[in-house]
C-alpha cells in the first residue's frame, strides 16, 4: 500500500442468490481488496458442530462449539479458504445438508456475537495491513451493513427478484431452472431467507446503504453497477 493510499471497507449483504459471494469476490480481485465470505464462517460452524457431535438443537452446545471452532478463513479473492481443525472443508460446507442446517447456527445469537466478533478482527486487520497490506476487504453476508461493520467505507445491499434468485442457484446445483430444480432449490433459498431473517434484517437497505437490484442484470453488469458505487464513494472521500 502506498504512503496516503486510505483503506477501503466494502459492506455487501442480501438475500440467498442474489450474487453476494460471486460479485464481492469479483469487485475485490479487480479492486486488489481482501475477501471475506462471512457465510462460510456460519457454514464452517455448522460443519464443525456435525463433525463434533454437537446436536444443532441445542442452543447452549451449539453456542460453546462456536466459541471453540478452530477456524482460519483466507481471504485471497483468487482462492478464499476455509480451514476448520487443520481440515480444508472449503467443499464440504457447500453441501445441500449443511445449507439446509446452517439456519440452525445462523440464528443462534451467541454463535453470531463470536462469528460477528471474528469478522470485525478481520476487518480491521485487513484497514491496516493482513492480506491486503491494508488495501482493505470486501465483507459479504446478511448483517455486514448494519452490525458488522455498519462504519464500512461503502455498504451496499444485494437484491434480486425472488425468481430470479432460485432460477440462478438452480442453475447452479442442478445445471438447469426447470420445474423440478426451482421446487429442489427452493428450501434453501426461500426458507432459509425466512429462518435467517428471524434474527437479522437484510432485506430492506439501512440508512446509507445504496441497493443494487440485480434481477435484470448479468453477473458482469452487476459487478460493474457495485464498483461504479465503490468508485462514486471514494470519490465522495477524496
Ligand atoms: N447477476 C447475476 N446474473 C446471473 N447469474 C448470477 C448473477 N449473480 C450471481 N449469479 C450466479 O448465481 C449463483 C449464486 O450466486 P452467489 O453464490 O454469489 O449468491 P449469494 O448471494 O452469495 O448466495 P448465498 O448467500 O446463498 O451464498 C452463482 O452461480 C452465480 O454465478
Ligand atoms: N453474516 C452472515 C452470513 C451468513 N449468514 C447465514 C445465512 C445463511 O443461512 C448461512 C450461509 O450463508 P451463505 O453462504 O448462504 O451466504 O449463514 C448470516 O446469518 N450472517
Amino acid at each position: 500500500m502506498e504512503v496516503g493510499d486510505v483503506s477501503t471497507v466494502v459492506a455487501v449483504d442480501g438475500p440467498s442468490g442474489s450474487g453476494k459471494s460471486s460479485v464481492s469476490r469479483e469487485v475485490a480481485r479487480r479492486l486488489g481488496l481482501a475477501f471475506l465470505d462471512t457465510g462460510a464462517m456460519y457454514r464452517a460452524a455448522t460443519w464443525w458442530c456435525l463433525d463434533q457431535g454437537v446436536p444443532l438443537t441445542d442452543q447452549v452446545a451449539v453456542a460453546q462449539a462456536v466459541r471453540d471452532l478452530p477456524l482460519v478463513v483466507g481471504v485471497d479473492p483468487d482462492g478464499p479458504t476455509v480451514v476448520v481443525d487443520g481440515r480444508d472443508v472449503g467443499v464440504a460446507i457447500r453441501t445441500t445438508e449443511i445449507s439446509s442446517r446452517v439456519s440452525a447456527v445462523a440464528t443462534n445469537l451467541e454463535a453470531r456475537a463470536e462469528l460477528g466478533r471474528r469478522q470485525r478482527a478481520v476487518i480491521e486487520a485487513e484497514r491496516t495491513g493482513g492480506w491486503s497490506d491494508g488495501r482493505g476487504v470486501v465483507a459479504e453476508g446478511r448483517d455486514i451493513t448494519t452490525v458488522v461493520a455498519p462504519d464500512a467505507d461503502v455498504r451496499v445491499l444485494l437484491t434480486a427478484s425472488e425468481e430470479a434468485r432460485l432460477a440462478r442457484r438452480a442453475r447452479e446445483l442442478h445445471g438447469t431452472a426447470d420445474a423440478a430444480a426451482l421446487s429442489a432449490t427452493r428450501d434453501q433459498v426461500v426458507r432459509r431467507d425466512a429462518d435467517d431473517s428471524t434474527v437479522v434484517q437484510f432485506q430492506v437497505a439501512a440508512d446509507g446503504v445504496v441497493t443494487v437490484d440485480s434481477s435484470d442484470l448479468d453477473l458482469e453488469q452487476t459487478v460493474e453497477a457495485v464498483l461504479d458505487v465503490v468508485e462514486r464513494a471514494r470519490g465522495a472521500r477524496a
